[in-house]
């Protein structure tokens, strides 16, 4: 059976991202979005504390390195954790070159090489295509290196959301130490209720 994904993406008609003019800088580095986030916050011990810069165009480059915590089989990165990090490297994307809050409303992984613990994935993000509050976003994730094997691809269509979203929708006790907290959210990632 033929690997190749053959469905038309984006599936519906789009129009080409544009990156907001206020994004990061092509080669700045991004903060984390929450300190509590499994795949960026540094208050996480076990998460995967992705790193990510913003490249020219609609592009993003994040980077994290596999350990221990993230095994599946001995020795390899558990498939739902790369998953993770794909979401987390997509949704950097949506929300630093657009800067409007998204959430992930579907995800699609390919796995197509094995990650052992030790590797740092080097993933790319690109945007595809904006048609209304939808957002079409796909990477690739390399071996080692910039220009390393494929390991993993993965698309996926973010949904833009206001911010009663998060606040309708997140454990009061989590919502009261950002209140109380405000730093743990970096919070000029994004223009707030879009
Ligand atoms: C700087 C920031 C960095 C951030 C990085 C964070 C990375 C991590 C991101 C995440 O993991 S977010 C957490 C996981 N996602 C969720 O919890 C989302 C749960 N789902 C929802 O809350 C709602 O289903 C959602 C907001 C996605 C959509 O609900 P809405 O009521 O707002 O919209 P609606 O259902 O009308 O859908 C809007 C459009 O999207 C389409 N859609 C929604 N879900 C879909 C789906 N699963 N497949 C295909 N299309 C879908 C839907 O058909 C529709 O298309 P049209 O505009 O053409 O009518």
């Amino acid at each position: 059976m033929s690997r190749t994904t053959t469905e038309v993406w984006p599936p519906v008609p789009t129009e080409a991202p544009q990156r907001h003019p206020e994004a990061p800088a092509p080669g700045a580095d991004l903060p984390q979005h929450y300190a509590y986030c499994f795949g960026c916050g540094d208050g996480v011990e076990q998460g995967l504390h992705i790193r990510t810069s913003a490249c020219e165009g609609v592009t993003i480059r994040s980077r994290f390195t596999v350990t221990e915590a993230h095994q599946g089989a001995p020795g390899l990165a558990h498939g739902g954790l790369l998953a993770c990090a794909f979401d987390e490297a997509l949704g950097a994307a949506v929300g630093n070159l657009l800067r409007k809050p998204a959430v992930t409303a579907k995800l699609e992984t390919e796995f197509v090489r094995p990650v052992p613990v030790g590797t740092t994935l080097f993933i790319d993000a690109h945007l595809d295509g904006v048609a209304g509050r939808k957002v079409y976003v796909s990477a690739e994730g390399r071996l080692d290196a910039e220009d390393g094997t494929v390991a993993v691809r993965a698309r996926a269509l973010f949904v833009q959301v206001k911010l009663s979203h998060f606040l309708e929708n997140g454990r009061p006790e989590d919502l009261a130490k950002i209140a109380d907290n405000p730093e743990l959210l970096t919070r000029r990632s994004v223009e707030l209720n879009p």
